[in-house]
């Protein structure tokens, strides 16, 4: 029997998971949003965003051909754009729109199934002449970039370089005549490949080049470059622009390459916050830190865990609904067949999505509010915090991206065959979120920047030096014996430090060791990166373990009874899934026994059968509308089956009742006239 609730025709399970729910929804939305305060603007915003329809496409994005989905994409972007500029952006408290609100663009997600092709002008272009320009360009640049007049990208990576931007081969020399650089793209492999955008819609773009002067080269710093015609858009002579072609995911962002021929800009167009080329060519560094011009990349990491922390929300709202409306199998002949939730193995792969969700959530909070002290102490001029931070955002950025993209993986798999179809929702999902793990620094790479901060901060505790705060458990690292096993949350918390600690500990004595046995330093280092990578991953667990730890307690201080104990029981089996994760790293750095791994697994195993009556209402409490969905599994009401059918009969194959394709080919092969 359907039930009815808010003038929608529900699905009986749902219905009934909801009515078994024993804590208050609404508190727990506002825990995630960080206040209630936050949910108030968010459903304004929502409201205003989403209830006129401009978000819907007449047909849904999955069945247009590229050019169809680009053009659309575009279209829906100016929509979400104007709308930013009036409504949304004095509703969100802004003066003018821009990268500050999480909500809208989160919002921006209805009107999108794959990305905006405005994405990387509002993400990178817009951050980078916030961060990189001196105040004159600033003033200059800004207003007409928030306000759309130009459109722009951050074109970095070229065909042969990605990660090591110090071997980009893009040139910009310097002319002290006529006061330009002159750009140039030497090789095929520094022409510029990836930056989102530039394929059709951009009409500037950041360019990461080696700058020379007076016959030195001076290292990588950022140019803005005008590139197509501010009016007719057609690209500008000395330049060779276009799309990359298909890929995985991000098809309606116009990802694209960029070649200069002697290509000439004004002297000002270098951004010159950091460095500066004055007029007869002298080059003068004025920043204090010399990875200063990298400073957009890290703001898109610390923003990233926030985006994936957001997208397995969504993944994980899908997959749980949906397990409450679906039934399979009969392990008990005598009763109906059981909601695929009920199933142990259904709550181990699903309810660790929903913790994930909310500890990254909650450390992404805590990350932007690290971000914006370090910022705040090098406006001040100093910079002594940025190498924690540099280590800490890399860690984060790898570890959230890796285990949302596996996490929503692994809702598809909860989702059985439907969870294979593109309107589930979950595959352009996974597609998104998988490129995060690469983009804005690759995984490995970006641990082996954090293990380089661990490797120093051993020593420092090896020599008794004060150690920096998410490093300050290193401390205990010389005590002789293994950690002691504990299984309360703050055990742990301190085992996983334990383990963060040991790990490094191995790293340097190997790498010691090989030096020793006559290997340089470099290759002793290459030798070991396995073992730095699974330290550096041991060090960010331990961090976010701790900080999902704390926030929760701080934030449910006030919380009514009910909502304590779920959001401790969900921390609780993030700290016990972590730990069971890990058992040959306990084994071998705490006291724990094998009795204890076994007691924790049934704790664990006993924990998913609490939680289990109100995974509806957690994920009802991530509050996500149905247009930011996309899904035909997922939606609030539960109407799997018949939006399935739906959909299947919109597909443009059951427009005919027979194909073209049958007397083209089929006909004719079995007749035997092909
Ligand atoms: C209308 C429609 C609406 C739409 C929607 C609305 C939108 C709203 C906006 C919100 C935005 C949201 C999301 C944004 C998504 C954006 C999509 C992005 C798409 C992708 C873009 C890109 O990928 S851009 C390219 C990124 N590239 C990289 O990340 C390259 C990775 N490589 C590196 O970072 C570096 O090369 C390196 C770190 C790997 C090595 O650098 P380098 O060789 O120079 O250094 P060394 O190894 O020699 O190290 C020396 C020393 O420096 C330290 N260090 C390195 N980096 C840093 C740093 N960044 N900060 C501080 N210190 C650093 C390093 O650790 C060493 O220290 P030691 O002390 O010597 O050990
Ligand atoms: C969807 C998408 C959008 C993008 N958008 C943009 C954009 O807008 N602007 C832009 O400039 N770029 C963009 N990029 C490019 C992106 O930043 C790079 O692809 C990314 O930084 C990885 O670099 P790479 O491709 O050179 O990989 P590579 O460095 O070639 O990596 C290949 C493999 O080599 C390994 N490897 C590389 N170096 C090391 C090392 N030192 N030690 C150990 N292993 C190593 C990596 O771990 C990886 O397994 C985008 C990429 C994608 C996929």
């Amino acid at each position: 029997m359907t039930q009815t609730n808010n003038n929608m025709t529900v699905n009986p399970d749902l219905a009934m998971e909801r009515a078994k729910c024993n804590f208050n929804v609404l508190e727990v939305t506002h825990i995630f949003d960080g206040g209630e305060r936050n949910t108030l603007q968010r459903k304004k915003i929502e409201d205003v965003a989403l209830n006129s329809g401009a978000s819907k496409d007449a047909l849904g994005e999955e069945h247009m051909s590229p050019k169809e989905k680009y053009e659309n994409a575009v279209r829906k972007s100016c929509i979400y754009a104007t709308m930013m500029k009036n409504e949304l952006a004095e509703l969100s408290g802004l003066e003018s729109f821009g990268v500050s609100s999480p909500v809208i663009r989160r919002t921006a997600d209805a009107f999108f199934k794959e990305v905006s092709p405005f994405l990387l002008h509002l993400g990178m272009f817009v951050p980078t002449i916030m961060g990189q320009c001196t105040p004159e360009q600033q003033s200059y640049w800004l207003p007409r970039a928030l306000d759309m007049q130009i459109i722009g990208t951050y074109a970095q990576t070229e065909l042969g370089h990605g990660t090591f931007i110090r071997g980009l081969e893009t040139t910009a020399t310097y002319d002290p005549e006529t006061e330009e650089f002159v750009l140039h793209s030497p090789t095929l492999s520094s022409y510029k490949w990836w930056a989102g955008g530039l394929g059709k819609t951009v009409n500037y773009c950041i360019v990461v080049a080696q700058l020379y002067t007076k016959g030195e080269c001076h290292g990588t710093h950022p140019f803005i470059v005008q590139i197509r015609d501010e009016d007719t858009h057609v690209p500008l002579p000395g330049i060779k622009v276009g799309e990359i072609g298909p890929k995985m995911g991000f098809n309606t962002a116009d990802n694209g390459f960029l070649g200069f021929d002697h290509y000439r800009i004004p002297r000002e167009h270098m951004l010159m916050k950091n460095a500066q080329v004055l007029k007869d060519g002298t080059y003068v560094k004025v920043a204090r830190h010399g990875k200063l011009t990298y400073g957009t990349m890290v703001f898109v990491r610390v923003v990233l865990v926030n985006e994936v922390a957001f997208n397995l929300a969504k993944a994980s709202t899908i997959a749980v609904r949906y397990s409450a409306i679906r039934r399979q199998s009969k392990p008990k002949p005598d009763e109906v067949e059981p909601q695929i939730l009920d199933y142990v193995t259904q709550q181990h792969k699903l309810f660790i999505a929903i913790a994930t969700a909310h500890a990254l959530q909650l450390c992404s909070t805590w990350l932007w509010e690290s971000f914006s002290a370090v910022l705040a102490q090098m406006k001040g001029g100093n910079t002594d915090t940025l190498p924690e931070f540099h280590a800490l955002s890399s860690c984060l950025k790898a570890i959230s991206t890796s285990d949302s993209a596996h996490l929503i993986e692994q809702c598809r798999h909860a989702c059985g065959g439907h969870g294979y179809m593109i309107s589930s929702g979950i595959p352009n999902l996974y597609n998104f979120v998988s490129a995060t793990r690469t983009y804005e620094g690759d995984y490995t790479v970006l641990l082996l920047q954090t293990a380089r901060f661990l490797v120093k901060a051993y020593e420092q505790a090896e020599a008794k030096k004060p150690l920096t705060p998410t490093v300050s458990y290193l401390a205990h690292a010389f005590s002789g014996s293994r950690a002691t096993w504990d299984n309360s949350p703050d055990g742990i918390i301190r085992s996983f430090q334990a383990l963060a600690a040991g790990k490094t500990a191995v790293c340097v004595t190997n790498m010691r060791k090989r030096m020793r046995a006559g290997l340089s330093q470099v290759d002793a280092w290459e030798m070991s990166t396995i073992q730095l990578v699974a330290a550096a991953e041991a060090h960010c667990r331990a961090v976010i373990a701790d900080t999902y730890r704390k926030e929760i307690v701080r934030l449910t201080a006030n919380s009514s009874p009910n909502v304590k104990v779920v959001m401790d029981q969900l921390t609780t089996l993030y700290l016990y899934y972590w730990a069971l994760e890990r058992t040959g790293d306990l084994l071998m750095f705490t006291s724990v026994s094998q009795k204890d791994l076994v007691d924790l697994q049934i704790a664990y195993e006993e924990l998913l059968l609490k939680i289990r009556p109100n995974a509806v209402g957690l994920v009802d409490a991530f509050d996500l509308r149905d247009e930011l969905l996309h899904s035909t599994l997922g939606s609030y009401d539960g109407r799997v089956y018949e939006r399935l059918m739906e959909e299947a009969l919109k597909s443009p194959m059951n427009k005919e009742p027979v194909s073209d394709a049958y007397s083209k080919y089929l006909r004719p092969m079995m007749k035997g006239k092909l």
